[in-house]
């Protein structure tokens, strides 16, 4: 897509954008470090792009509890920064944010314009970035994703691999529920959103949940990891309660995606499906 630019470079769904559309033009920590807002601002006019995606954060969950000063920066204050800019040039800006901005209470899935109340410091600073991004005056999206897996960075389908491969046992959390999301089609998503956003300046923005399908807890997750991957590791369900962390995690992450639906035709992707193309993907890479 001409005109793009995406901060973020290296992460799960900067990499998938990257390639998807080559042509647009990526900053990393070294063109943009977002735990600096003014520069990232100044990087943005520098650019002169005629949209943008966000896809840089600090997802460190734990870390984030011991480092806030930096997570509120990189995930509220550069966002902002960044929105601000794009409203003083009449771009419109897609920003990525999560589940965690919610408790995790009750069992039902939740829409957009349901309460916040994120349980750590990751999903506070997340929460502050998505209203600095509403505030800032200009054409704004949100995409709210969870569960993000890719064949690159850190994250859960890799670990578990890693851990299948060394035991014969896994213990993982059962009682918290979400939709694992390929970072593919959150970068399918979002260059489709942003595309309309650019071309169609009556293209309504605001919050949008995305998510894959079907909903599963971390512990069936990991199982079908282990199925697909033909790894032997048996998967033991177990309550959070057994798995103490730094940051509390949302119990219920189900995410309601009907308004991506209606407004962009964006079905919740087949996580499973997914799976099995990220697996390949590791394949080739050995
Ligand atoms: N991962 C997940 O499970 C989920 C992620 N999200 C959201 O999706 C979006 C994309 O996440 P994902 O691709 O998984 O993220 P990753 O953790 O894979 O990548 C994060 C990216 O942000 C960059 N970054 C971090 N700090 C800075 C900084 N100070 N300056 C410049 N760049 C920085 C990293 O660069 P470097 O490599 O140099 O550190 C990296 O490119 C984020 O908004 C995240 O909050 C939402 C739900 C779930
Ligand atoms: C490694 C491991 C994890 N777990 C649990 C811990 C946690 O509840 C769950 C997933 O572990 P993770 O470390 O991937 O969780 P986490 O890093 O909190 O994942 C989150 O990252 C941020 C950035 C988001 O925005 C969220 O949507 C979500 O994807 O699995 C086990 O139960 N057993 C294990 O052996
Ligand atoms: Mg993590």
């Amino acid at each position: 897509m001409q005109g793009l630019l995406v901060f973020g470079r290296t992460g799960q769904v900067a990499r998938e954008l990257a390639a998807l559309a080559p042509e647009a033009t990526f900053l990393g920590r070294d063109g943009a470090d977002l735990t600096d807002p003014a520069a990232c601002a100044g990087a943005l006019r520098e650019a002169r792009p005629r949209a943008v995606i966000n896809a840089a954060a600090y997802t460190a969950v734990d870390r984030a509890e011991t480092d806030p000063d930096t997570a509120r920066l990189v995930n509220a204050d550069a966002p902002t920064a960044m929105a601000q800019a794009c409203a003083e040039l009449g771009i419109p800006v897609l920003h990525i944010s999560t589940d965690y901005v919610f408790d995790g209470s009750g069992d039902q899935a939740r829409a957009e314009d349901a309460p916040t109340a994120p349980l750590g410091v990751y999903g506070a600073t997340k929460l502050a970035g998505e209203q600095g991004v509403a505030a800032a005056g200009g054409r704004w999206a949100v995409m709210r994703t969870s569960w993000v897996f890719s064949a690159h960075g850190a994250n859960f389908v890799k670990t578990m691999l890693r851990l299948g491969a060394d035991r014969d046992r896994l213990t993982v959390v059962a009682d918290q529920i979400g939709g694992p999301t390929p970072a593919a089609d959150i970068a399918a998503a979002c260059l489709r959103m942003i595309r309309l956003m650019r071309d169609r300046p009556d293209t309504t923005g605001g919050i949008y949940h995305f998510a894959g399908a079907p909903d599963a807890s971390w512990a069936d997750f990991a199982r079908e990891i282990m199925a697909q991957a033909s790894l032997g590791a048996q998967v033991a369900d177990i309550p959070s309660s057994d798995y103490p962390t730094p940051a509390a995690r949302p119990l219920n992450s189900r995410l309601d995606c009907g308004r991506i639906a209606r407004d962009f035709g964006i079905a919740r992707p087949d996580w499973r499906a997914g799976l099995a193309r990220v697996l390949d993907q590791l394949k080739d890479k050995t």
